[in-house]
């Protein structure tokens, strides 16, 4: 075998569903960048000319036609180049998931998806209909010819074919295949969700692939919160042989993301620059990268003035309030303070040259302080460490902080109750209906500051509480994004400590001394969360045992007992209660502000967890674990 070099680039794009111009933009951002590298190869990621979350979009057939007539756009742009580009092509009246390769202006061919992705997230033998392996087949579009399907192509004598993202994840993969055909590179154009610690997972797909095959891989992601819950990190490698040659910085807040390198083709390629040794994984930074990214774009993509929040000085508001001023740090740290300003959209020339005058710290607190709004709403039930710690975490991030009390709302509505059902309201009789007047009644005068702002409200619901439904509905569940609805408690409460010492949150000191309490009973009650329910570890762990793991109420009893979480009573007793409140909040749970898909599972019914709105509630599994 000869030996060949080229040069290969891969480009993460940060896309928005069926935004034609602004994609179309990225991607002739990348050629041009690819061609200033000399690259002989560009891939870009699955469906990047639509979008990867178009949902049911898909379906309509001149989605796929405006796509192609972009496509054509797309062609012009590749003199001197071969491009690999995603779209969706409607052919014999189904939908499929292609990479078109252009080559020096011409198209070549379209590779199509054999392995629709259908687990946890994904729905795409909703909209796409799978390929049949080594089949190729010809079609016409717009008057012209072209080969679609199972496609070997060639590059100054070196042989390449696809994986597209789910292919590489199944035990049958392409790649089985393309050896006998000769391929040596293998291009693998994904639309791959961030979840917590996936990135290990991908790097084990690519390098092991490249070393398993005796070939070079090419992996493109896309980037940033494309649709609305999923996150993508932008992951870009290259790998040859078991080695990885690159890998890029994951979720930064460019549009555009591109890595190259020379890479040699023999029988026995020499492979030059080798990253050794990748960093290892820490989930807090994973969160605080993936939440701070998800929230800069879902701001300027739903061209939103920044956030509202009602801040209890509680964990899950705090952790709110951290992540949008993160979202600075971080912004500001990738791109830049102008071009951070410029793509939030409505902050004016004057306001960003004066931005720009002032020194680092204080740029970044003014620019918090004009994207975060905070309350506190205090009642006669709250207490002054709450309050204290809201203050203080405002305070410390520049956050715009006011403080009110609720009480007259609450009594005005009480006392109207009182009056018509000519009785008073009592917490022996009535303990619910006077928690959930307060937590509903904060809801207006934040939903007004919103309103006054044009922000987003942020909604705290973790997914612990949205498990099991402990929320008051239309009361701190009003929102209009609920950033935390993806993460469990026990995380939450790990990560603050961990901002307060490696990132330098110092106003979560008091936060972190604070034990989780909804504070809506009168404080001699000392209510905590975990007194109302179940410890949250414990919780977490039924939660995961049910839902991610599948376990009948009975296994997942054994199981808490072998791994002694508690006595036997304890645990049927929280089993009781879990799979109870579970059963009877899943409407709730439908009713969630739009939540980010962060931890490798979530509960929300719109994206990985569907569940009866109406069911039997567990009833007879139930009362066979009391028999136990
Ligand atoms: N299947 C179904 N479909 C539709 N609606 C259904 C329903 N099942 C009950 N309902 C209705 O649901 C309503 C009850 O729901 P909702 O009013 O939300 O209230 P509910 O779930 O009864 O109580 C809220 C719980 O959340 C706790 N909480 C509240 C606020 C904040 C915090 C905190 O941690 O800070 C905790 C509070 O301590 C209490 O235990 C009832 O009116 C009932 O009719
Ligand atoms: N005194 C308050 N002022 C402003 N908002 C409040 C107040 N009390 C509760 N809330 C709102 O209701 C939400 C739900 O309360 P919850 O207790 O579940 O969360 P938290 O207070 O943030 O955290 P924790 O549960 O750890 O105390 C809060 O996140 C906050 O948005
Ligand atoms: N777009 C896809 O095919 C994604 C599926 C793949 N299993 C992933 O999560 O990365």
């Amino acid at each position: 075998m000869k030996e060949t070099k080229l040069t290969l680039a891969a480009a993460a794009l940060n896309q928005t569903p069926m935004d034609w111009a602004g994609n179309l933009q990225h991607i002739q951002t990348a050629i041009q960048e690819a061609k200033r590298q000399n690259a002989h190869i560009l891939l870009l990621p699955e469906l990047c000319i639509t979008g990867y979350g178009c949902e049911d979009l898909f379906l309509s057939p001149w989605v796929s036609e405006e796509a192609f007539e972009k496509l054509l756009e797309v062609k012009e742009w590749c003199d001197g180049i071969t491009v690999a580009v995603g779209l969706p092509v409607f052919l014999n009246k189904q939908v499929y998931n292609t990479a078109c390769v252009i080559k020096n202006k011409e198209i070549i061919g379209f590779t199509a998806k054999q392995f629709l992705a259908s687990d946890g997230v994904h729905y795409e033998p909703r909209w796409f209909a799978p390929w049949p392996a080594n089949e190729v087949q010809e079609f016409e579009m717009l008057g012209q010819k072209y080969k679609i399907g199972d496609i070997v192509y060639e590059e100054q004598g070196v042989k390449y074919a696809f994986e597209i993202c789910e292919d590489a994840w199944r035990p049958n993969r392409p790649a089985e295949r393309h050896m006998a055909k000769g391929v040596q590179l293998i291009l693998n154009p994904s639309a791959s969700h961030f979840a917590l610690s996936k990135t290990d997972v991908r790097y084990r797909l690519v390098v092991d692939a490249s070393k398993k095959y005796q070939c070079a891989y090419m992996y493109a992601n896309l980037l940033g919160n494309e649709a609305g819950k999923m996150i993508y990190d932008g992951e870009v490698l290259i790998a040859q042989n078991g080695k990885l040659i690159r890998r890029n910085d994951l979720l930064c807040f460019k549009d555009v993301d591109l890595e190259y390198a020379e890479v040699c083709f023999s029988a026995n390629p020499e492979i030059a620059e080798v990253i050794e040794y990748l960093p290892p994984i820490d989930e807090n930074k994973e969160l605080v990268a993936a939440l701070s990214l998800a929230l800069f774009d879902y701001m300027r993509k739903s061209r939103s003035r920044g956030f509202v929040l009602s801040l209890s000085g509680g964990a899950d508001s705090s952790l709110c309030a951290v992540a949008v001023a993160e979202m600075v740090r971080r912004g500001v740290e990738s791109i830049g303070l102008q071009t951070f300003l410029e793509k939030a959209l409505f902050f004016t020339e004057e306001e960003v040259a004066a931005l720009g005058q002032l020194p680092k710290e204080e740029a970044r607190k003014a620019i918090v302080g004009k994207l975060l709004t905070c309350a506190y709403q205090g009642t006669v039930n709250s207490s002054d460490d709450t309050y204290t710690s809201a203050k203080e975490l405002a305070g410390s991030i520049g956050a715009t902080f006011y403080n009110w009390t609720i009480d007259e709302e609450v009594q005005g509505y009480t006392s109207k109750v009182e009056h018509a059902l000519g009785r008073q309201l009592t917490w022996q009789q009535d303990d619910v209906t006077l928690q959930n007047i307060q937590a509903r009644v904060r809801a207006p005068a934040i939903w007004m500051l919103a309103n006054i702002k044009y922000a987003l409200l942020l909604a705290t619901s973790n997914r612990s509480e949205a498990s099991v439904g402990y929320a008051t509905m239309d009361g701190d569940t009003a929102g209009s994004i609920s950033p935390i609805a993806g993460i469990d408690k026990a995380f939450i409460r790990q990560f603050l400590i961990w901002a307060q010492q490696e990132l330098g949150y110092t106003g979560l000191q008091y936060v972190n001394n604070l034990q989780p309490s909804a504070e809506l009973r009168p404080q001699e009650q000392t209510q905590t969360d975990e007194k109302d329910l179940m410890p949250y570890e414990v919780l977490n762990q039924i939660e995961r045992l049910a839902f991610y793991d599948r376990y009948a109420p009975e296994e997942v009893y054994t199981i808490l007992l072998e791994q002694q979480k508690g006595t036997p009573e304890q645990l049927k007793a929280w089993i009781t209660k879990f799979y109870t409140m579970w059963s009877r909040n899943q409407w709730k749970r439908e009713r969630y502000a739009p939540a980010f898909h962060l931890d490798d599972y979530n509960v929300d019914p719109r994206s990985w967890l569907r569940f009866p709105i109406l069911s039997g509630g567990f009833k007879a599994e139930l009362e066979k674990l009391q028999q136990q």
